[in-house]
């Protein structure tokens, strides 16, 4: 029985390392995967993703008098990523200057698109999208920059961490076909992702 169990163990493991030499099987399965997204990749990712989003800011705000800068909703959406930091045991003072960066960076466009549009109106969008809505969205994404600033610590306080976050950068700009503007925006938003 005993003798069975480990014939038919070594068995195993050797149709297993048949199936991947053959490129089929559990042992390819694991060998074809899609890479994982590292940590710093989601923290880019979700940083372009936020510079994406200034476009229906700007649309939202544009000729409405609501001013770019925002210092009360900057407060709340810092105070936010604060929290969300403590609650998942990361110290939030180096996530509320990453926010500020995003901040920032979600300017950059605002700013880009309002000289843009003032120089040529045909260019201002036709719809204009809800802020409070657009808000939501900042909310939501923004939660999933913390989470992952938090899985990320590691690499943070890597040596590495400045290559990784350049890699990644350059990825997310690949993946979700930033323009100049927002990848200039991108590269605003991520200076302070590395522990000094
Ligand atoms: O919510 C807005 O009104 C925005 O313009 C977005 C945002 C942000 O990035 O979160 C950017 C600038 C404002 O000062 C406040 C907040």
């Amino acid at each position: 029985m005993l003798i069975n169990a480990k014939r038919s163990t070594a068995a195993a493991a050797g149709a297993a390392l048949l199936l991947t030499t053959a490129g089929i099987g559990i042992g390819a399965g694991t060998a074809v995967a899609a890479p994982r997204a590292t940590p710093l990749a989601t923290v880019a990712e979700l940083s372009a993703q936020r510079v994406e989003v200034a476009d229906q800011v700007a649309a939202a705000k544009y000729g409405t008098g609501s001013p770019i800068d925002d210092p009360a909703r900057e407060a709340i959406v810092i105070a936010d990523a604060e929290q969300q930091a403590t609650a998942l045991g990361i110290d939030p003072a180096p996530v509320a200057k990453i926010f500020r960066d995003q901040i920032e960076a979600n300017k950059v466009v605002q700013r880009a698109l309002y000289a843009e549009w003032d120089a040529d109106p045909s260019l201002i969008p036709t719809t204009k999208p809800s802020l409070a809505t657009i808000r939501v969205e900042l909310n939501t994404i923004g939660a999933e920059l913390v989470q992952a600033i938090a899985a990320a610590e590691t690499s943070i306080h890597a040596p590495s961490c400045e290559g990784q976050l350049t890699a990644a950068t350059v990825h997310a700009r690949h993946e979700q076909s930033l323009d100049a503007l927002h990848y200039a925006a991108l590269l605003r938003a991520l200076p302070s992702v590395c522990a000094d």
